[in-house]
């Protein structure tokens, strides 16, 4: 199938919102707040990306994520790789993004189960058009108040290490072992490549790309396939209409037609645009 207009499932999340986001259905007052919704195939058990919205009320828990290599030791079928780009936030919000000062893995422990870990991360200003990648190992909490688009690794594996004494289960253990110590740093991207096309992410497990309305070609080469997320505009690709707020997995060679306000995410896996 050259397009699919992807599913959405919606995830119930104590942090999660009742009022949402675009054309997003609220649920209704007396049901749990909803904290994401997932773009699910239906043609594909396990796709190598998954695509998020988030909406915050609250903190996410401070965690991180195995690495492929860390998730290949727990036979676990990937790591846990992610970026964000912020649609909308409150004035205060934040994000957490590694530590302020290098941690030993006994501090990172000790302070996770006395509750000082919070004071000890980098809480960075998250605004609307802001963007942030948080390779996995990055110990990191997202902030209350925030509508945000996640494109990671499909994997749902979360080691929560710190939680505000909320009554969910915690991974000390494995979040401890596989933490990155040092304070984040963002990675280089690789800027506007040509005219409407920006990379924001190029490696190591995928590629991000950010394109401006038009039409273009898409060429997936071989079996590879493409995520294309309409962030704002309309339009269609492969002969499947398409508005922001949905999601569409793209392969082979096709033709995309997108309105001229389009504001356009298109992710693939691997480790260098195609
Ligand atoms: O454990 P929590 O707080 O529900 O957070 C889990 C969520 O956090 C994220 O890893 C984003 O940081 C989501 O992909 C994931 O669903």
């Amino acid at each position: 199938m050259p397009a699919e207009l992807l599913t959405t499932k919606r995830v119930e999340k104590p942090w999660g919102r009742h009022s949402l986001y675009g054309g997003f259905t609220d649920p209704a007052e007396n049901d749990e707040p909803i904290g994401e919704i997932w773009f699910q195939s239906s043609e594909l058990s396990d796709p190598e990306l998954l695509i998020k919205y988030l909406f915050t009320s609250e903190k996410l828990s401070v965690q991180n994520h195995p690495s492929d290599m860390e998730a290949a030791k727990r036979g676990l079928p990937r790591g846990k790789d992610e970026c964000w780009i912020i649609l909308d936030a409150e004035p205060d919000s934040t994000i957490a993004l590694g530590p302020l000062e290098p941690m030993t893995r006994e501090v990172l422990r000790t302070s996770a189960e006395d509750g000082t870990l919070e004071g000890r991360l980098d809480w960075k200003t998250a605004k609307a058009g802001d963007f942030f990648y948080s390779k996995s190992g990055v110990v990191h909490a997202i902030g209350a108040g925030l509508t945000l688009i996640e494109v990671q690794q499909n994997s749902d594996t979360t080691y929560r290490l710190f939680d505000y004494g909320r009554p969910r289960e915690l991974h000390l253990d494995d979040g401890v072992a596989v933490a990155e110590l040092d304070p984040w740093t963002a990675e280089p991207q690789g800027g506007v490549v040509e005219p409407g096309r920006e990379i924001l992410v190029e490696g190591p497990t995928f590629v991000l790309e950010r394109w401006t309305g038009g039409d273009r070609r898409i060429d997936m080469p071989g079996n590879a396939r493409g995520w294309l997320v309409p962030v704002r505009g309309t339009g269609s690709v492969g002969g499947i209409a398409w508005k922001a707020g949905e999601c569409l997995i793209v392969t082979g060679n096709e033709d995309l037609d997108a309105s001229d306000d389009a504001d356009l995410l298109f992710a693939y896996p691997g480790a260098a645009r195609i």
